[in-house]
């Protein structure tokens, strides 16, 4: 399910006349994803995706999103360049929404990761760091370290229903937090470098995307941001260091982490589980069971953020 504002054939071919990207051939909802409603265009010219932006997403969050999508592509990342109008306008609107045409990336999300593919990743998440030293606008971290508590509050008794032992664990990280990592390198962050928002080719990354949660903050909470989403089994409970070690070499051969960063690490992986932990658990006690929507198991972080709390630097290098 991700086609919540319904798009006609004639809506379409309306939209379409303010580009110069020829007419559609064919057009379709996509089913993946959860927050936005996304179309596959096809056209004269080629093949797009039209996402119109649903209420959870701030409008004003937007051009910030575009053009950073636009500053990556400019750079030859493999992110998929959001499609200007004649006009020079990427940003639309279209049936009420927020909308942009956005390019096409080939490729497929990869469900359980060699370690071929995290190396791959960590290089592009490294590539990504580089390529953003020289954008400067900044955008605070809507779902950062500062947004925890309040984050967990909102679940509040949630939390037992979820599972007995998660009240405990979320007190013990938010405790945690009191010694978060100063001083570290901020630059702009993807911060959901999920399988599912990476699409590889033959091995290759070719598109990076779902840029909707980016924004400024600690450079190496980014990196284990990724860490996490990669480098465990899907219900959390292995680790895997070949995929870890893998990741790190990637990230090795683009960027790199300094000392301080390698050392924050286990806390910063803390923390970014945390984060996982509590968006699931919002929208597990938020999203009704006969919704359309497949609730994500904050279980699965629980596990992780445990994980970190015992992790060494060095573990989570894979080493
Ligand atoms: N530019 C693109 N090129 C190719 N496929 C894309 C592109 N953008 C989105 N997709 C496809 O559409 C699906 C949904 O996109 P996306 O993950 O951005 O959805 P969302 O609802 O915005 O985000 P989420 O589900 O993470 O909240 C992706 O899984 C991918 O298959
Ligand atoms: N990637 C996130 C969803 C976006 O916040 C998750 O798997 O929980």
């Amino acid at each position: 399910m991700a086609v919540y504002t319904p798009v006609t054939a004639t809506d379409l071919a309306g939209f379409l006349t303010r580009y110069d990207c020829g007419r559609a051939t064919s057009f379709k909802g996509i089913a993946e994803g959860v927050s936005n409603s996304n179309f596959l265009v096809d056209t004269t010219s080629g093949r797009y995706v039209l996402t119109l932006y649903e209420r959870n997403i701030d409008a004003n969050d937007l051009p910030w999103f575009l053009s950073l999508m636009t500053h990556l592509a400019d750079k030859g990342l493999p992110v998929p360049r959001p499609i200007a109008d004649r006009d020079g306008h990427a940003l639309q609107t279209l049936n009420g929404r927020a909308a942009c045409l956005i390019a096409f990336a080939q490729g497929v999300s990869i469900a359980e990761p060699t370690p071929a593919e995290c190396h791959a990743v960590g290089a592009a998440l490294g590539r990504l760091h580089r390529a953003t030293a020289d954008f400067v606008a900044v955008r605070a971290n809507s779902l950062g370290v500062t947004a925890w508590r309040p984050m967990a509050a909102k679940c509040g008794a949630g939390l037992a229903k979820i599972d007995p032992a998660l009240p405990v664990l979320v007190a013990d990280a938010l405790a945690a937090t009191d010694s978060w990592p100063t001083g570290l390198p901020v630059g702009t962050i993807h911060a959901d470098l999920f399988p599912d928002n990476v699409l590889l080719d033959h091995g290759d990354v070719t598109g990076m995307i779902d840029f909707y949660f980016a924004c400024t903050d600690i450079r190496a909470y980014d990196y284990v941001v990724t860490h996490a989403a990669w480098c465990f089994s899907a219900i959390g409970t292995v680790h895997y260091p070949d995929r870890a070690a893998a990741l790190a070499a990637g990230y090795a051969e683009t960027h790199g982490l300094e000392p301080a960063e390698v050392a924050a690490l286990p806390r910063l992986g803390e923390g970014a589980a945390l984060r996982f932990v509590l968006t699931r658990a919002y929208d597990w006690l938020h999203t009704p069971p006969e919704a359309l929507v497949t609730r994500k198991d904050p279980m699965a972080f629980a596990r992780r953020l445990a994980w970190y709390a015992r992790a060494t630097p060095d573990a989570v290098l894979g080493r």
